[in-house]
Protein backbone atom coordinates (compact mmCIF):
# COMPACT_ATOMS: atom_id res chain seq x y z
CA UNK A 1 0.00 0.00 0.00
CA UNK A 2 0.72 3.57 -1.10
CA UNK A 3 1.16 5.99 1.92
CA UNK A 4 -0.11 9.50 0.53
CA UNK A 5 2.12 12.25 0.01
CA UNK A 6 1.24 15.75 -0.07
CA UNK A 7 4.53 17.72 -0.75
CA UNK A 8 4.66 22.10 -0.41
CA UNK A 9 6.73 23.51 -2.59
CA UNK A 10 7.15 27.08 -1.90
CA UNK A 11 9.14 27.70 -4.48
CA UNK A 12 10.82 31.46 -3.78
CA UNK A 13 8.25 32.75 -1.71
CA UNK A 14 8.64 33.64 2.12
CA UNK A 15 10.06 36.08 5.01
CA UNK A 16 11.00 34.82 8.35
CA UNK A 17 7.67 36.19 9.58
CA UNK A 18 5.63 34.64 6.75
CA UNK A 19 7.42 31.51 7.20
CA UNK A 20 6.78 31.70 11.42
CA UNK A 21 3.05 31.96 10.21
CA UNK A 22 2.37 29.57 7.82
CA UNK A 23 4.60 26.96 9.28
CA UNK A 24 2.56 27.49 12.74
CA UNK A 25 -1.06 27.52 10.73
CA UNK A 26 -0.09 24.18 9.40
CA UNK A 27 0.63 22.51 12.94
CA UNK A 28 -2.21 24.24 14.99
CA UNK A 29 -4.43 22.99 11.78
CA UNK A 30 -2.52 19.33 10.98
CA UNK A 31 -4.24 17.36 13.87
CA UNK A 32 -6.76 15.18 12.22
CA UNK A 33 -4.51 13.69 9.33
CA UNK A 34 -3.61 10.38 9.88
CA UNK A 35 -3.15 8.43 6.53
CA UNK A 36 -1.20 10.61 4.64
CA UNK A 37 2.56 12.07 5.16
CA UNK A 38 3.07 15.98 4.63
CA UNK A 39 6.08 18.04 3.68
CA UNK A 40 7.01 21.39 3.39
CA UNK A 41 9.70 22.72 1.37
CA UNK A 42 11.02 25.96 2.27
CA UNK A 43 13.79 28.06 0.63
CA UNK A 44 17.10 27.38 1.97
CA UNK A 45 17.24 30.16 4.36
CA UNK A 46 14.72 29.25 5.68
CA UNK A 47 15.62 25.42 6.45
CA UNK A 48 16.98 25.75 10.36
CA UNK A 49 13.60 27.48 11.35
CA UNK A 50 11.31 24.76 9.84
CA UNK A 51 13.81 22.52 11.19
CA UNK A 52 13.55 24.09 14.85
CA UNK A 53 10.13 24.07 14.38
CA UNK A 54 8.71 20.56 12.78
CA UNK A 55 10.86 18.22 14.93
CA UNK A 56 9.14 16.13 16.63
CA UNK A 57 6.34 16.64 14.63
CA UNK A 58 4.91 14.24 11.86
CA UNK A 59 5.35 17.03 9.63
CA UNK A 60 8.68 16.42 7.35
CA UNK A 61 10.37 19.05 5.31
CA UNK A 62 12.74 18.81 2.38
CA UNK A 63 14.64 21.28 0.13
CA UNK A 64 13.80 22.61 -3.32
CA UNK A 65 17.11 21.49 -5.17
CA UNK A 66 20.81 20.24 -4.34
CA UNK A 67 23.97 20.44 -6.17
CA UNK A 68 25.29 17.24 -8.27
CA UNK A 69 28.27 17.80 -6.41
CA UNK A 70 29.17 16.48 -2.84
CA UNK A 71 31.55 19.19 -0.96
CA UNK A 72 34.07 21.79 -2.49
CA UNK A 73 34.55 24.53 -4.64
CA UNK A 74 31.09 24.95 -6.06
CA UNK A 75 30.38 28.93 -5.15
CA UNK A 76 26.67 29.74 -4.31
CA UNK A 77 25.80 25.66 -4.51
CA UNK A 78 23.84 23.54 -1.15
CA UNK A 79 24.81 20.07 -0.84
CA UNK A 80 22.82 16.35 -0.38
CA UNK A 81 24.55 16.50 3.18
CA UNK A 82 23.80 20.45 4.48
CA UNK A 83 20.42 19.20 3.59
CA UNK A 84 21.06 15.90 5.75
CA UNK A 85 22.48 18.11 8.35
CA UNK A 86 19.19 20.24 8.15
CA UNK A 87 17.00 17.11 9.07
CA UNK A 88 15.63 17.03 5.26
CA UNK A 89 14.06 14.03 4.83
CA UNK A 90 12.91 15.30 1.03
CA UNK A 91 14.53 17.31 -1.75
CA UNK A 92 12.66 18.04 -5.34
CA UNK A 93 14.69 17.44 -8.35
CA UNK A 94 13.95 18.45 -12.05
CA UNK A 95 11.44 20.43 -11.24
CA UNK A 96 10.54 21.87 -14.29
CA UNK A 97 11.52 25.63 -13.55
CA UNK A 98 14.84 24.26 -13.18
CA UNK A 99 15.10 23.19 -16.44
CA UNK A 100 13.44 26.08 -18.17
CA UNK A 101 15.10 28.46 -16.19
CA UNK A 102 18.56 26.87 -14.88
CA UNK A 103 19.50 24.68 -18.24
CA UNK A 104 18.98 21.48 -15.75
CA UNK A 105 18.91 18.60 -18.44
CA UNK A 106 17.53 14.81 -17.91
CA UNK A 107 21.51 14.21 -17.45
CA UNK A 108 22.17 16.88 -14.50
CA UNK A 109 18.31 15.78 -13.12
CA UNK A 110 19.34 12.07 -12.95
CA UNK A 111 23.12 13.19 -11.29
CA UNK A 112 20.96 15.44 -8.25
CA UNK A 113 18.62 12.31 -8.00
CA UNK A 114 21.76 10.01 -7.48
CA UNK A 115 23.58 12.23 -4.90
CA UNK A 116 20.27 12.70 -2.99
CA UNK A 117 20.09 8.61 -2.80
CA UNK A 118 23.26 8.38 -1.82
CA UNK A 119 23.22 10.69 0.99
CA UNK A 120 19.67 9.47 2.21
CA UNK A 121 17.33 11.70 1.22
CA UNK A 122 14.51 11.05 -0.70
CA UNK A 123 14.09 12.57 -4.29
CA UNK A 124 10.97 14.07 -5.56
CA UNK A 125 11.77 13.79 -9.25
CA UNK A 126 9.72 15.93 -11.55
CA UNK A 127 8.53 15.09 -14.62
CA UNK A 128 5.89 16.68 -17.13
CA UNK A 129 5.37 17.70 -20.54
CA UNK A 130 5.02 21.70 -22.00
CA UNK A 131 1.96 22.15 -23.76
CA UNK A 132 3.81 22.72 -27.07
CA UNK A 133 5.17 18.96 -26.51
CA UNK A 134 1.82 17.70 -25.40
CA UNK A 135 0.01 19.45 -28.54
CA UNK A 136 2.32 17.83 -30.74
CA UNK A 137 1.51 14.54 -29.23
CA UNK A 138 4.65 13.29 -27.40
CA UNK A 139 3.68 13.73 -23.85
CA UNK A 140 5.19 10.09 -23.04
CA UNK A 141 8.07 10.32 -25.17
CA UNK A 142 9.25 13.43 -22.96
CA UNK A 143 8.29 11.46 -19.66
CA UNK A 144 10.12 8.35 -20.89
CA UNK A 145 13.17 10.00 -21.64
CA UNK A 146 13.11 11.83 -18.02
CA UNK A 147 12.53 8.35 -15.97
CA UNK A 148 15.16 6.44 -18.30
CA UNK A 149 17.75 8.68 -18.05
CA UNK A 150 17.66 8.11 -13.86
CA UNK A 151 17.33 4.23 -15.06
CA UNK A 152 20.51 4.61 -17.20
CA UNK A 153 22.29 6.26 -14.58
CA UNK A 154 21.09 3.87 -11.51
CA UNK A 155 18.94 1.21 -12.55
CA UNK A 156 15.42 0.71 -11.70
CA UNK A 157 15.94 0.15 -7.88
CA UNK A 158 16.41 4.18 -7.92
CA UNK A 159 12.47 4.03 -7.71
CA UNK A 160 12.44 1.85 -4.61
CA UNK A 161 13.47 5.42 -2.40
CA UNK A 162 12.41 8.15 -5.07
CA UNK A 163 9.01 9.40 -5.32
CA UNK A 164 8.12 10.73 -8.78
CA UNK A 165 6.00 14.34 -9.48
CA UNK A 166 3.98 14.39 -12.62
CA UNK A 167 3.70 18.13 -13.45
CA UNK A 168 2.79 18.79 -16.51
CA UNK A 169 4.36 22.36 -17.37
CA UNK A 170 1.15 24.18 -18.51
CA UNK A 171 -0.56 23.05 -15.95
CA UNK A 172 2.02 24.75 -13.16
CA UNK A 173 0.80 28.17 -11.49
CA UNK A 174 -1.70 28.68 -14.71
CA UNK A 175 -4.95 27.82 -12.60
CA UNK A 176 -5.45 25.21 -15.49
CA UNK A 177 -5.39 21.69 -13.88
CA UNK A 178 -4.98 18.78 -15.69
CA UNK A 179 -8.17 16.80 -15.49
CA UNK A 180 -8.30 13.86 -13.38
CA UNK A 181 -9.01 11.54 -16.55
CA UNK A 182 -5.79 13.32 -18.26
CA UNK A 183 -3.29 13.13 -14.98
CA UNK A 184 -4.17 9.54 -14.05
CA UNK A 185 -3.26 8.48 -17.75
CA UNK A 186 0.20 9.85 -17.59
CA UNK A 187 0.77 8.41 -14.15
CA UNK A 188 -0.30 4.91 -15.62
CA UNK A 189 2.22 5.40 -18.23
CA UNK A 190 5.34 6.38 -15.45
CA UNK A 191 3.76 3.70 -13.44
CA UNK A 192 3.89 1.17 -16.58
CA UNK A 193 7.08 2.26 -17.64
CA UNK A 194 8.86 1.47 -14.45
CA UNK A 195 6.96 -1.79 -13.90
CA UNK A 196 8.34 -2.28 -17.41
CA UNK A 197 11.91 -2.89 -15.95
CA UNK A 198 10.66 -4.25 -12.39
CA UNK A 199 6.44 -4.52 -11.47
CA UNK A 200 7.50 -4.87 -7.54
CA UNK A 201 9.25 -1.64 -7.25
CA UNK A 202 6.86 -0.01 -9.93
CA UNK A 203 3.60 -0.98 -7.46
CA UNK A 204 5.37 0.73 -4.59
CA UNK A 205 6.32 4.02 -6.04
CA UNK A 206 4.34 6.90 -4.91
CA UNK A 207 3.19 9.17 -8.10
CA UNK A 208 2.11 12.57 -7.42
CA UNK A 209 0.47 15.00 -9.11
CA UNK A 210 1.24 18.53 -9.24
CA UNK A 211 -0.64 21.60 -11.36
CA UNK A 212 -2.90 24.04 -9.78
CA UNK A 213 -3.86 21.39 -7.04
CA UNK A 214 -6.15 23.17 -4.72
CA UNK A 215 -8.75 22.19 -1.75
CA UNK A 216 -11.63 22.03 -4.56
CA UNK A 217 -9.99 19.73 -7.28
CA UNK A 218 -7.62 17.65 -5.10
CA UNK A 219 -10.17 15.27 -3.93
CA UNK A 220 -10.77 13.83 -7.36
CA UNK A 221 -7.34 13.97 -8.85
CA UNK A 222 -6.41 11.62 -5.69
CA UNK A 223 -9.13 9.24 -5.84
CA UNK A 224 -7.34 8.21 -9.01
CA UNK A 225 -5.86 4.83 -8.81
CA UNK A 226 -2.32 6.00 -9.58
CA UNK A 227 -2.22 9.35 -8.00
CA UNK A 228 -0.59 8.95 -4.46
CA UNK A 229 -0.59 12.50 -3.45
CA UNK A 230 0.14 16.01 -5.10
CA UNK A 231 3.16 18.38 -5.09
CA UNK A 232 1.84 21.92 -4.40
CA UNK A 233 3.02 25.48 -5.41
CA UNK A 234 0.39 27.71 -4.79
CA UNK A 235 -1.99 26.31 -2.63
CA UNK A 236 0.82 25.36 0.09
CA UNK A 237 1.52 29.49 0.70
CA UNK A 238 -1.52 29.73 2.76
CA UNK A 239 -2.20 27.39 5.62
CA UNK A 240 -5.88 27.06 5.07
CA UNK A 241 -5.85 26.00 1.43
CA UNK A 242 -2.42 23.30 2.13
CA UNK A 243 -4.99 21.63 5.12
CA UNK A 244 -7.93 21.52 2.65
CA UNK A 245 -5.60 19.63 0.47
CA UNK A 246 -3.89 17.06 3.20
CA UNK A 247 -7.18 16.48 4.35
CA UNK A 248 -8.25 15.48 0.66
CA UNK A 249 -5.93 13.21 0.64
CA UNK A 250 -6.25 11.98 4.58
CA UNK A 251 -8.82 8.86 2.63
CA UNK A 252 -7.81 5.19 3.19
CA UNK A 253 -6.76 3.82 -0.43
O1 LIG B 1 5.98 22.19 -7.39
C1 LIG B 1 4.81 22.55 -7.53
C2 LIG B 1 4.26 22.77 -8.84
O2 LIG B 1 5.11 23.51 -9.64
C3 LIG B 1 2.84 23.20 -8.87
O3 LIG B 1 2.71 24.59 -8.66
P1 LIG B 1 1.22 25.19 -8.58
O4 LIG B 1 0.49 24.37 -7.56
O5 LIG B 1 1.42 26.63 -8.16
O6 LIG B 1 0.63 25.06 -9.94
Amino acid sequence: MRQPLVAGNWKMNGTRTAVADLIGGIKAGLGGVESAEVAVCPPFPYLAMVEDALQGTPIAWGAQNLCTEVSGAFTGEVSAAMLRDFGCRYVIVGHSERRQYYGEDNQIVARKEAVARQHHLVPILCVGETLAQREAGITEEVVADQLDAVIELSGVAAFASTVVAYEPVWAIGTGLTATPDQAQAVHAFIRGRIAEKDAAIAAGVRILYGGSMKPDNAAELLAQVDIDGGLIGGASLKAADFLGICAAANVPR
